[in-house]
């Protein structure tokens, strides 16, 4: 089946990166995601979208297993990514979490220097072999998160010193410094201005070259500027999933139609 029209159903593309099937979220007794299937393609942007606690971001935590730090949320199913199992108790999460790096909504820099945040995930990881690699590395990753030319005259000057937007590619220039395949992005926008909130967007586009990048937002105006696939999720159901300009033209569920004419959310 292809994936423009599925209704709480499988979905699947040609090249999926990541492939869910019968994913359950509880938090206690709380059941936030409910049977999720879906299969996520490499080398494309997917935007979630959604009302407020439909359960985008506990979906999105799934897939670097961040729902493992938080002691009440319990998962199931299956997710796999290029076909191996996240989830398999051989797998290191930490391992995993630079191969599937994640944004948050609040640019979070560690209180250390603009070159240490970019450097940290390579160190703890062992990406580099001597001080020369290492600048390598934090330079290709500030150039991707293109904040090169701003920071490199400041790079023992602490993160927390920059702007926001310019924090949030901080943040983003970490997360692609340990050369992910998967980016996973939580409203990463969402404490920006518009121009900052521009130049994330171009980014976005330009590191899909290289990752799949996954972006929870409550902004369909963004999501229908940087995604090729949207998920409409509601009440912890997976309910449409298919290309963008699809979802956002001619839905097939009467909820995501209500949802993008502003009727539900
Ligand atoms: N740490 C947690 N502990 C308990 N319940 C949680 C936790 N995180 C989320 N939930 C619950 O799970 C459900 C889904 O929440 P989630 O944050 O995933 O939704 P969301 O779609 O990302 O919401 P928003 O758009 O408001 O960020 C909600 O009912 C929420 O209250």
């Amino acid at each position: 089946m292809k994936d423009t029209n599925m209704t709480e159903n499988a979905v699947t593309t040609d090249t999926p990166k990541i492939t869910a099937r019968g994913v359950q979220v509880y938090y206690g007794d709380t059941h936030a995601i409910k049977d999720v299937d879906v299969e996520i393609a490499a080398n494309t942007v997917t935007a979630f979208i959604g009302p407020s606690g439909c359960g985008k971001s506990t979906f999105l935590r799934c897939i670097n297993r961040m729902n493992d730090t938080i002691p009440i949320a319990r998962v199931e199913g299956d997710i796999r990514i290029d076909g191996e199992d996240i989830y398999d108790k051989r797998v290191d999460p930490v391992q995993l979490r630079a191969k599937v790096g994640m944004v948050f909504q609040k640019p979070n820099p560690f209180p250390k220097s603009i070159y240490d945040n970019v450097a940290y995930g390579p160190r703890i990881h062992g990406l580099s072999k001597n001080k020369a690699d290492l600048d390598e590395i934090v330079e290709n990753a500030l150039r991707r998160a293109a904040l090169w030319d701003e920071a490199k005259d400041r790079l023992q000057q602490p993160g927390t010193g920059l702007s926001g937007g310019q924090q949030q590619r901080l943040c983003i220039a970490r997360a692609v410094a340990t050369a992910p395949e998967i980016l996973l992005m939580d409203e990463p926008c969402s404490a920006l201005d518009p121009i900052a909130t521009a130049q994330v967007e171009e980014l976005i586009d330009e590191l899909r070259q290289n990752y799949s990048v996954v972006i929870v937002t409550h902004s369909m105006q963004q999501a229908a500027r940087v995604s090729q696939k949207t998920a409409f999720f509601h009440l912890g159901h997976l309910v449409e999933y298919g290309e963008t300009g699809k979802i956002f033209t001619s839905p097939e569920d009467p909820r995501t139609e209500s949802y993008i004419s502003g009727r539900i959310g």
